[in-house]
């Protein structure tokens, strides 16, 4: 969907926290991707987890290429998306030799393994899903890129696995004076995981 297909509001809070990840230089996008490895790797149940979903980050997302590497290095499975066509996420095994892409339904190129395809379904091995998000308020509502990609894919996700969204700090909005608008569809994530702490929210 187009940027003018958005509520204005969460256009707005697109632009906001586009414009605030802009201004972050690459060292800094280091640091904070070393911080946020180590909080994430302090959740209990990320520890416990066999096999945990996760995403190859975009340049302006908190990097997850160290939080990969050292779930792999521990024993732990990674899934990561692959775009199946304009609606469907598919998965496959993030075996450290990612190729870019070629640009599918005009998303921008993301990182994706190459091996054996487990198909939507594949999600459901999870033990924890970890998702991309532009920001998440304290009830759990999450603003993603605005395909509904998440949303869909989360139907998949086993019930009892915990879905948390990485974000920068100042992407957790205070629900009550600065709620993202919840949709019908929208799936709301049960923690956030931050460069500072995790949180479970709700
Ligand atoms: N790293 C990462 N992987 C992901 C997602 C994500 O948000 N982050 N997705 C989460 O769903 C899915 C892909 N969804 C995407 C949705 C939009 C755009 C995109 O290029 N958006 C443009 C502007 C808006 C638009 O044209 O829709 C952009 O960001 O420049 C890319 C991926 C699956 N993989
Ligand atoms: N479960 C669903 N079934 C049908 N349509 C859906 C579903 N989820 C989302 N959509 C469609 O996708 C559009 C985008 O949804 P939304 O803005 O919540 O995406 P998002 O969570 O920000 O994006 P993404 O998951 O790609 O990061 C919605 O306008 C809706 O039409």
């Amino acid at each position: 969907m187009s940027d003018s297909e958005l509520t204005p509001s969460k256009l707005a809070l697109r632009r906001t926290v586009q414009a605030q990840r802009s201004r972050r230089t690459a060292d800094e996008q280091a640091a904070l991707a070393r911080r946020l490895t180590a909080v994430a790797l302090e959740l209990p149940r990320l520890r416990a987890a066999t096999c945990v979903a996760l995403y190859a980050s975009m340049s302006d997302e908190p990097d997850t290429v160290l939080l990969r590497h050292e779930l792999r290095r521990r024993g732990t499975r990674v899934l990561l998306p692959v775009i199946a066509d304009a609606t469907t996420l598919d998965w496959a095994e993030d075996d450290g030799r990612l190729a870019t892409a070629a640009v599918v339904n005009s998303v921008r190129s993301i990182a994706e393994p190459s091996g054996p395809r487990l198909g939507p379904e594949g999600l459901g091995a999870a033990d924890v899903v970890i998702v991309p998000a532009q920001a998440v308020d304290t009830s759990g509502t999450r603003l993603g890129r605005g395909r509904g990609y998440y949303d869909r894919a989360l139907a998949h996700a086993a019930r009892g696995a915990l879905v948390a969204a990485l974000i920068h700090d100042d992407e957790l909005l205070d629900a009550t004076t600065t709620p993202v608008a919840r949709e019908a569809h929208d799936h709301p994530v049960q923690a956030v995981i931050t460069p500072t702490r995790w949180l479970y929210l709700q």
